[in-house]
């Protein structure tokens, strides 16, 4: 099972985050040969957007606050958490602080300015990607999502995470491979098994290729697990 994140893994900051349609291809591909799963902190109304035509085995978006199978959708939060989520609105309000809500979660975008505001919010998790934060239920990340996925699965294989950022941290903790995109932050790359030579989706595009062409190289990442 392949778990990659979307924002500076499968797309690039410099083509607006719209995933190459190259990409798309080889994604598809493998897709059609393996599990694999975007796991992402963007909303589903991006998803529209940036990631025409990539048709992934399923997806987890806003950070692990939603699982999408084909056959199923899974939210991750109750009315418990809707109503902290409202105060914490007021407080963000209050302080001037500009926000998106998501279905489950709160976006704050160049959030880096208030951080020491955010600090301060102990009635959720504040997880950031970059300069960007997500106001999230304290018990969802991309890593518990997951958990849950893989038992949804009954998934015992081999798991191997891709990513760019801190929000990747999670992801990375559930996965026996570990893979750096070549632009991700340099603690992405210090936790990484592998980190690629090429940025982005190009270096993913490779990396899936590899996999896809040579079984050898399969062997040696089945190999790897602990
Ligand atoms: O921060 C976002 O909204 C998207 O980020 P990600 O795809 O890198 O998780
Ligand atoms: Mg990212």
């Amino acid at each position: 099972m392949v778990l990659s994140d979307f924002d500076r893994t499968l797309s690039d900051e410099k083509d607006n985050f719209i995933i190459k349609q190259e990409v798309v291809e080889v994604v598809n591909k493998f897709s059609a040969k393996f599990l694999f799963f975007v796991v992402t902190g963007r909303e589903r109304k991006y998803m529209d957007i940036l990631a025409k035509g990539l048709f992934p085995t399923g997806w987890i978006i806003e950070n692990g606050g939603i699982i999408i199978l084909r056959d199923k959708e899974i939210k991750l939060a109750d009315e418990k958490w809707y109503e902290i989520r409202k105060n914490l609105a007021k407080i963000l309000d209050k302080n001037g602080i500009k926000y998106s809500l998501g279905e489950v979660i709160i976006y704050v975008n160049s959030a880096i300015d208030y951080k020491d505001k955010l600090d301060k919010i102990n009635e959720a998790k504040i997880e950031w990607n970059r300069s960007d934060a997500m106001i999230m239920p304290k018990s969802v990340s991309k890593g518990e999502a997951v958990k849950i996925l893989k038992s949804i699965l009954n998934f015992e294989g081999v798991t191997i995470a891709i990513g760019d950022s801190q929000n990747d941290i999670s992801l990375f903790s559930v996965a026996d491979i570990k893979v750096a995109v070549a632009n991700a932050l340099p603690e992405i790359k210090a936790i990484s098994d592998i980190v690629l030579d090429k940025e982005d989706g190009i270096g993913v595009m490779r990396f899936l290729e590899k996999i896809l062409n040579d079984g050898s190289y399969l062997e040696k990442l089945i190999g790897f697990r602990k």
